[in-house]
């Protein structure tokens, strides 16, 4: 369902310079599965999840959802999605029912598609109570769900949670997990990204862990445990980390010295 292959992403940065984000990953992922995108911050989680929903463009190589390319079919992939993360707006002076109907009305369902898309929503969301509050007196968690039902009224194929839970509390962030399961137990393929390795170690069938716009490895849990010989995420993210970090500086080290030596300044 979603096809990603040797994609890149590079930013001109005033400070950095060429920057690269993305460096050339490459996944699947499938209906009635959640993928999970595992990596530390500025890993280029984000990145390739936005290209993935036509937000940015990638540098190069490709990725196609539900069939349909980001680049030459933008339109057609937003009509496959749905789009989570933890600061997605929630407008201040809309009520929770008016952002879902509007958005509803963005994706061109008719009166009664909406009404019946919408009932079903707020009984499964619990969102009934807070149907009549105004975005602007909206705790975090409510707002969240406002997000995840705004994300689902066109009834996507595929979803994506960027970090999702940031911020949330313990309970709201739960009730989200189980939602996110609830979807792929309802047969769509869901891409999770995050840093909180109980949450990928919990939720998803399949990882890739992230570093520095690489995919370091790929797997399902046990998979990755067994082809890594550790049991545990955390230690195994930790020595997958470490390894990539010492192997950057050694090559960075190598290239200091071949320069230095090149101009005269090394024994
Ligand atoms: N518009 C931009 N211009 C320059 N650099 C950028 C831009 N957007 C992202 N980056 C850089 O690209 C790298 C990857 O960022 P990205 O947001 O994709 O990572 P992430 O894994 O989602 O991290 P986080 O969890 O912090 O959001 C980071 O070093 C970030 O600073």
């Amino acid at each position: 369902m979603i096809h990603v292959r040797d994609l890149t992403k590079s930013y001109a940065d005033i400070r950095r310079g060429k920057f690269v984000a993305l460096a050339g990953i490459s996944f699947d992922a499938h209906a009635g599965q959640i993928y999970g995108l595992l990596g530390p911050n500025g890993a280029g989680k984000t990145s390739a999840l936005r290209i993935l929903s036509t937000v940015l463009r990638p540098t190069s190589g490709s990725a196609r959802v539900n069939g349909y390319d980001v680049l030459t079919q933008p339109s057609l992939v937003r009509h496959q999605i749905g789009f989570v993360s933890c600061n997605t707006a929630v407008y201040d002076r809309m009520t929770a029912f008016e952002m879902v109907e509007y958005f509803g009305k963005l994706y061109g369902l008719s009166k009664e598609q909406l009404e019946a898309r919408m009932n079903e929503l707020f009984d499964r969301l619990q969102m009934h109570e807070i149907r009549d509050v105004l975005g602007a007196k909206m705790s975090t968690g409510m707002k969240q769900k406002v997000s995840i039902a705004r994300a689902l009224v066109h009834d996507p194929p595929v979803l994506i949670f960027d970090e999702a839970t940031a911020g949330l509390d313990v309970l709201v962030a739960r009730a989200l997990l189980k939602e996110v399961a609830q979807l792929r137990d309802a047969g769509k393929c869901v891409i999770f990204s995050t840093h909180i390795m109980r949450e990928a170690e919990r939720l998803c069938d399949r990882i890739a862990i992230m570093h520095r716009g690489h995919i370091l490895a790929e797997g399902s849990l046990d998979e990755l445990r067994s082809t890594y010989a550790e049991n545990d995420l955390e230690e195994l993210f930790f020595q997958l980390i470490s390894k990539r970090e010492e192997a950057a500086e050694s090559t960075g080290k190598s290239a200091a010295t071949a320069e230095a030596r090149k101009a005269g300044n090394s024994p």
